[in-house]
């Protein structure tokens, strides 16, 4: 089916609904009837909803990123528009580099009141690998070092950067880092591996 720009906004409408549901769900304080009634009204949306599936998630086009970078830095590339399980971030960018804010919510919880490690890594190789995708280089990740320099909070502006630091063959490493107050939390070094494909 053609996705018009009409269904893609009503899609990725969905699914930030979707996403609200997911966080109220977890930290709902419902009484136990009203946690009942909910289930049930979600379980028959989600038989709604796959009546008619397909076995993928919709894949956001390989060049969106590269057309929004020669757009410039007012045109943020969206992550993650059609799937709520990832973090949703509008990468900016700029010349070799790229940027993001971002503010976790309690989804994102790993040690009290801190950002899941996992989350950190997750969103290191999205700022990395689309911002070799925003060079039009098809490249996977083959390695991703992190350093966790100090603790990351939840509910708090994040900036998100990264740039490319060396290029050798089909060989490209990036470097990226998480700020708080101007402060790095992590940092991120990638080695990306060029492949074949369409
Ligand atoms: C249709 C496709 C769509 C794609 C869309 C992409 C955009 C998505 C963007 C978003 C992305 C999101 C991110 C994701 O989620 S990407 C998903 C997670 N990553 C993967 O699944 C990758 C799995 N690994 C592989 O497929 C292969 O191992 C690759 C392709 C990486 C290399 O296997 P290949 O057989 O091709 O290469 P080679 O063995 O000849 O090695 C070549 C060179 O590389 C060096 N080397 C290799 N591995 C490592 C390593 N671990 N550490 C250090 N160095 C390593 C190696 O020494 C050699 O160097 P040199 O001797 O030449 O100096």
């Amino acid at each position: 089916m053609d996705i018009t720009p009409e269904r893609q906004q009503a899609a990725n409408d969905l699914v930030a609904a979707t996403r609200e549901v997911m966080l109220a769900a977890s930290v709902t304080d419902m009484d136990l009837d009203e946690m009942r009634a909910a289930e049930r009204v979600l379980t028959e949306v989600a038989r709604m909803l796959g009546k008619r599936a397909r076995p993928r998630v919709v894949r956001a086009p390989f060049d969106g990123p590269a057309t929004a970078r020669s757009a410039g830095p007012d045109h943020p590339w969206p992550l993650f528009a059609y799937n709520p399980l990832g973090i949703p971030l509008q990468i900016h960018f700029d010349g070799d580099g790229a940027t993001a804010r971002l503010t976790p919510d309690a989804l994102y919880e790993g040690p009290p009141d801190l950002l899941h490690g996992g989350f950190s890594a997750g969103l290191m190789d999205c700022m990395l690998g689309v911002l070799i995708q925003a060079q039009g280089r098809r490249a996977v990740t083959a390695s991703l070092d992190l350093s966790y320099l100090r603790p990351t909070p939840l509910d708090q502006p994040l900036d998100l950067r990264s740039r490319i630091a060396e290029i050798s063959g089909r060989k490209i490493t990036a470097e990226g880092w998480i700020e708080h107050e101007g402060r790095r939390t992590v940092e991120a070094r990638g080695l990306f591996i060029e492949i074949d494909g369409t």
